[in-house]
């Protein structure tokens, strides 16, 4: 075994059907007394439902998170935050709402507590991100983790079956590129090949009836492991394709993360075989990018960049992004390859690789 180093990031779970009822006393665990509570307008009456159950400890409601966290958004949480005097921010909802509290918490140092819809992952990770002028800018704060994650299936049976499985795609690219990453470790490994498998077998149960409890709570707990893996080790050129696709060109971020994953994998494939195998085991099939594509296009997500509206003649710009300032890959990044890559993935063609047989 390689020599490796582990970070434990210190969050208090709490999971299951139903769970929302210890709001109150997980946030007197955390000590706080006005809590400001955040969410989508689309998801206002829900953020209402929390306030109630928080009663006296509520210091009040921003419904205003918009996805990749505009600064705007960000300064006028902020102000809010310090308007109400608030002690501690409560984020419900997915992603983008998660990555508002974050926004406060950086200024502030805020605890945050997190009750996460989709299967995004960020409650689990010091990552954030604030788009100003245009740009997204990415950064690590360990002020930034939610100190503690109330995980419901009962709030994500509303989720849309369409986002429900690209959401969960976009947790499954945090695991698969983490068995590959350069930091990469045996527990994160461990975590993003059960992980994968809760969220490959999550999927149906939740596409054939969308308040399958049990398939919510297994994809829950796939989001948990998945989002783990992501705030422990670096993520590599999937990752950096799909902040390229959706910074640069505002397509919809687990959309992208579900077409552009199967043909980064068969990108890597030659350099991480083993990576392959764990992922291709972990999902139930011979050849782990195919595996991928396969399981997005039976759930119904969508697998061509085109038909997301990008136009095919802003791939080479595309390509010109993503191969600047590249992440970490293991197998070298190449200006032609990306370029073939992105057009396999506009037109939605079936990778395969024949590099995953062997587990
Ligand atoms: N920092 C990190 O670690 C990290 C990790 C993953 C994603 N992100 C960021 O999160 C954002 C995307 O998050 P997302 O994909 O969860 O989308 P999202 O949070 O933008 O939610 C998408 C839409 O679904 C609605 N919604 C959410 N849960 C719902 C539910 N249960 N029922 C009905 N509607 C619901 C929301 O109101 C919103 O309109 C991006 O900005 C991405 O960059 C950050
Ligand atoms: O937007 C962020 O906060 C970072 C997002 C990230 O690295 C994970 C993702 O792309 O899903």
């Amino acid at each position: 075994m390689d020599a490796f180093v582990y970070n434990a990031h210190a969050a208090r779970v709490v999971f299951g059907a139903g769970s929302l009822q210890h709001l109150e006393r997980e946030i007197g665990l955390l000590g706080a007394q006005r809590a400001l509570v955040l969410s989508t307008p689309g998801q206002r009456k829900l953020a209402e439902r929390v306030a109630a159950l928080l009663g006296a400890k509520a210091a009040g409601i921003f419904d205003g998170a918009v996805m990749h966290v505009p600064i705007e958004a960000a300064r006028q949480a902020r102000d809010e935050a310090r308007r109400l005097e608030a002690d501690c921010a409560v984020a419900i909802g997915g992603g983008s709402t998660v990555g508002l509290g974050k926004a406060i918490a950086l200024e502030s140092g805020l605890p945050i507590l997190a009750i996460p819809t989709t299967y995004a992952g960020s409650e689990m990770t010091p990552i954030y991100g604030i788009t100003e002028g245009g740009l997204k800018k990415t950064g690590k704060d360990a002020r930034v983790l939610p100190r503690t994650v109330i995980y419901d299936p009962d709030l994500s049976t509303g989720l849309p079956v369409g986002l429900s499985v690209t959401s969960a795609m976009n947790a499954m690219a945090h695991a698969a590129e983490g068995l590959y990453a350069q930091d990469s470790n045996p527990i994160m490994s461990l975590m993003a090949e059960e992980g994968l498998t809760a969220m490959s077998r999550a999927l149906p149960g939740i596409v054939r009836r969308s308040g399958d409890i049990e398939a919510r709570s297994q994809a829950l707990y796939g989001a948990w492991l998945c989002g783990t893996v992501l705030g422990n080790v670096g993520m590599a050129l999937h990752h950096k394709l799909c902040h390229t696709l959706g910074g640069s060109f505002n397509l919809p971020h687990a959309e992208c993360h579900t077409i552009v994953l199967p043909h980064a994998m068969a990108y890597n494939a030659p350099a991480a075989p083993e990576a392959m195998a764990r992922i291709a085991r972990a999902i139930g099939t011979q050849d782990a990018a195919a595996g991928l594509y396969d399981l997005a296009r039976d759930n119904g997500a969508p697998v061509a960049l085109r038909d997301l509206g990008m136009p095919e003649a802003d791939l080479d710009r595309a390509a010109d992004i993503a191969v600047s300032n590249p992440y970490w890959n293991p197998r070298p990044i190449e200006r032609t390859a990306i370029r073939a890559l992105l057009q396999n993935a506009w037109a939605g063609v079936r990778p395969v690789t024949n590099v995953s047989r062997n587990p």
